[in-house]
């Protein structure tokens, strides 16, 4: 794989049923970037963002290959658990758990194992930091997250991914639940997140997708149509598909 590469998928198709709901994609990643997948409501960006953590292992049949560091993630040797540590995913809805801020951030180091409290504060510490939280909360580490705003909930859910040190951040529309404000920090904390991690996005918001991303896919009825530098396009889309979605004539 290249150098400058995160993460390649191979003519990847993606079936909950008989017919695929994903057809056959292909495209690169590239590191310490933010990808945006746009397209219309069922084109198929969640579906395919879920295969890239096999979180759709049981649920949709994923075939082609999902290549992170040379190895395809879907094959029956891969530990899933490392994959979704490795490949990490915020949702939708913020999704804190019925516990302190401080135990929310190291769920997932607890899971594997870690109990070294030093361990924990730091990451505790670095986490909330990157997820911009830190100056929020740092004080009230020991109160429910279920206090938090849900600008601040979604912060902790991104630090809360952030503290298994992954390498790929998937979000799939992280602010669609948020007020602007809580959108604009998300979206500044991306941009901070890029220098460490690759973030790939799935959004609604077409705005979105052209302040905070890099690269920009177009998705249309399973297929991508078109993926290249988020500023070709908006401002030069080459497919037709991509000029009319972006001009509203559907979606
Ligand atoms: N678990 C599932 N079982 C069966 N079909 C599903 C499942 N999840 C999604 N689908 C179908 O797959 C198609 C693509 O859905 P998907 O959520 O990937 O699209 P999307 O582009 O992310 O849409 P949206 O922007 O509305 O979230 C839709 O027709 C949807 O109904």
């Amino acid at each position: 794989m290249e150098e400058n590469i995160a993460l390649e998928l191979k003519d990847v198709s993606v079936a909950y049923g008989a017919e695929p709901t994903v057809h056959n994609v292909s495209m690169k990643f590239k590191k310490n970037q933010v990808s945006a997948l746009i397209g219309a409501s069922g084109s198929g960006k969640s579906t395919l963002l879920r295969s890239i953590n096999r979180m759709n292992d049981g649920i949709a049949n994923v075939t082609g290959q999902i290549l992170f560091h040379d190895v395809d993630i879907n094959q029956p040797k891969v530990n899933v658990y490392k994959v979704r540590q490795e490949i990490g995913m915020v949702f939708q809805q913020p999704t804190p758990f019925p516990m302190s801020i401080y135990e929310n951030v190291i769920y997932g180091l607890r899971l594997i194992g870690e109990k070294d409290r030093q361990v924990l504060d730091q990451r505790v510490e670095e986490s909330l930091k990157q997820a911009a939280l830190w100056e929020e909360v740092k004080d009230r580490l020991k109160v429910s997250a279920l206090s938090l705003s849900g600008g601040q909930q979604q912060r902790l859910c991104i630090a809360r991914t952030l503290a298994t040190r992954p390498e790929i951040i998937l979000m799939d529309e992280p602010t669609s639940a948020l007020d602007p404000i809580s959108t604009t920090q998300i979206e500044a904390t991306m941009m901070d997140l890029k220098k460490n991690y690759t973030i790939i996005i799935v959004t609604h918001n077409m705005q979105q997708a052209s302040r905070a991303s890099d690269w920009t896919a177009f998705m249309h009825q399973g297929k991508l149509i078109e993926f290249n530098q988020t500023t070709e396009i908006f401002m030069n889309p080459h497919e037709q598909a991509t000029n009319d979605y972006l001009n509203g004539k559907f979606g």
